[in-house]
Parts: structure tokens; C-alpha cells; sequence
């Protein structure tokens, strides 16, 4: 049986997950690929609120998980709730080809593993402070793409652009790594290439 693919979405508070993911539906709808949307919160569903409310999807194409435990931990130790919201999302739409798992993390910590998702996305952004790529975080180095957001605010809090890249090719040298500005969209279509292919083309059909 094939299912939808599964492409997690994880990172650091506030670094723009639920932007990318905003700005990422409407792409996947002009290529005619159908997605149904996860969302994990510690304590909310505020996040899925916000995109049913954002008239991006159908709403009922929403599910939301409140982790109760640090979203990256839990999802990490206990994938169940989201293989069970992902397998009813599928039951409930079955014309679903992907499956965007979002949920927050740390900037060094890993969120998720190969049995959830088939490939994911971490994203960080510049005004946590330049050095985090030099960290090496587990997150960043085992990530299938990594998102570098918000470099329309490295000049404003110092952040030094260059060596980020540089730090990032380094940690990353067999890996894609894309920085974007989300509120223009600028790297955004690099990024949209960067899924489909490494996500989509290189696997169109996973099996389960
Ligand atoms: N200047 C700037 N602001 C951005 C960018 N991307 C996102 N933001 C803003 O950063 C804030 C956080 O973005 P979100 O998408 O909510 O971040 P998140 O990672 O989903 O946050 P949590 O769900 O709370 O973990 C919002 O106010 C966004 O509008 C960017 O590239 N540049």
C-alpha cells in the first residue's frame, strides 16, 4: 500500500515554521499536489488554528497535537499520535499526497526520526545569533534541508551572513541548505525545488 509522504517541519520557537509552511501551501496547490497539515504544540493548538484560519486549506485538513511535553522530545520518544492523525488524515482524504508535520524544537536538538517522516525540514533563523551553525546541532547536521530564515534581520542584530554560510557548507557539505527571507519569499522557490525534489521525485511513492 502506498500512503501520503511525510515531510516534518521542525526547528527552534519562532523561527518561522508555521510561515514556511503558510508560504509552502500554496505552491504545493499550483502543482497540484494534495496536503493535509499536522501541527504540534506543547499546550495549544494555536498553531493549527492559525492555519485553518488563513484560508490556505481546508480546515478539515488540519489536525493538531498537544505534545504536553516538549513538542521535539515527545515526537522523537513517541511518534504514535502523529502516525495516528496522519493514518486518519489519509482515511478522511484520500487523495492526500503529502503530509506537513510541523512541530517546534530547540536550536541544537533533533525533531524528528525516519519513522515519522519520510524527509524534513529544520529551519532556524539568523536572529538567534550567527554562531548556531557553528554549534552543530543535531537538528542542522541531520536535517534533509536546512532553512536559514529571517536574513532580512542579519544586519539589523549583527548577524554575520557570510560565515553563517560558510559555517552551514561546512556542517553540511553533502546536504542542501537554502537561506530565505519568508516574508518577501525570497529564497523561497529554491526551497520549494530543494522538497520537491529530495522529497518527492527521488521518492514519489513511498511504500508502507
Ligand atoms: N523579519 C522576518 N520575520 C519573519 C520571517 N519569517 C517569519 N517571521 C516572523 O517571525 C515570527 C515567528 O514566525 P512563525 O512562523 O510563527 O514561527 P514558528 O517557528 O512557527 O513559531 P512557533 O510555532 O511558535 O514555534 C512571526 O512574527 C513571523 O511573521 C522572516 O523571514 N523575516
Amino acid at each position: 500500500m502506498t500512503g501520503a509522504l511525510r515531510i516534518g517541519i521542525g526547528g527552534p520557537v519562532g523561527s518561522g515554521k508555521t510561515r514556511l509552511l503558510e508560504r509552502l501551501l500554496p505552491m504545493f496547490s499550483d502543482a497540484g499536489i494534495e496536503i493535509a497539515v499536522i501541527t504540534n504544540d506543547l499546550m495549544t493548538d494555536e498553531d493549527a488554528q492559525r492555519v485553518r484560519r488563513s484560508g490556505l486549506i481546508d480546515p478539515d485538513r488540519v489536525r493538531a497535537i498537544e505534545t504536553g511535553a516538549c513538542p521535539h522530545t515527545a515526537i522523537r520518544e513517541d511518534p504514535s499520535a502523529n502516525l495516528t492523525a496522519a493514518d486518519e488524515l489519509e482515511l478522511a482524504h484520500p487523495g492526500v499526497q503529502v503530509i506537513l508535520i510541523e512541530s517546534g524544537g530547540d536550536n541544537l536538538a533533533a525533531t524528528f526520526t525516519s519513522d515519522l517522516v519520510d524527509y524534513w525540514i529544520f529551519v532556524i533563523d539568523t536572529a538567534a545569533g550567527d554562531d548556531i551553525p557553528r554549534k552543530k546541532g543535531i537538528g542542522m547536521l541531520q536535517a534533509d534541508l536546512l532553512v536559514v530564515n529571517k536574513i532580512d534581520l542579519a544586519p539589523l542584530v549583527g548577524a554575520d551572513l557570510g560565515r553563517m554560510r560558510s559555517d552551514v557548507a561546512d556542517a553540511r557539505p553533502d546536504k542542501p541548505s537554502v537561506f530565505t527571507d519568508l516574508r518577501s519569499g525570497k529564497g523561497l522557490d529554491e526551497t520549494f525545488r530543494h522538497v520537491v525534489t529530495g522529497a518527492m521525485l527521488a521518492d514519489p511513492a513511498p511504500v508502507r
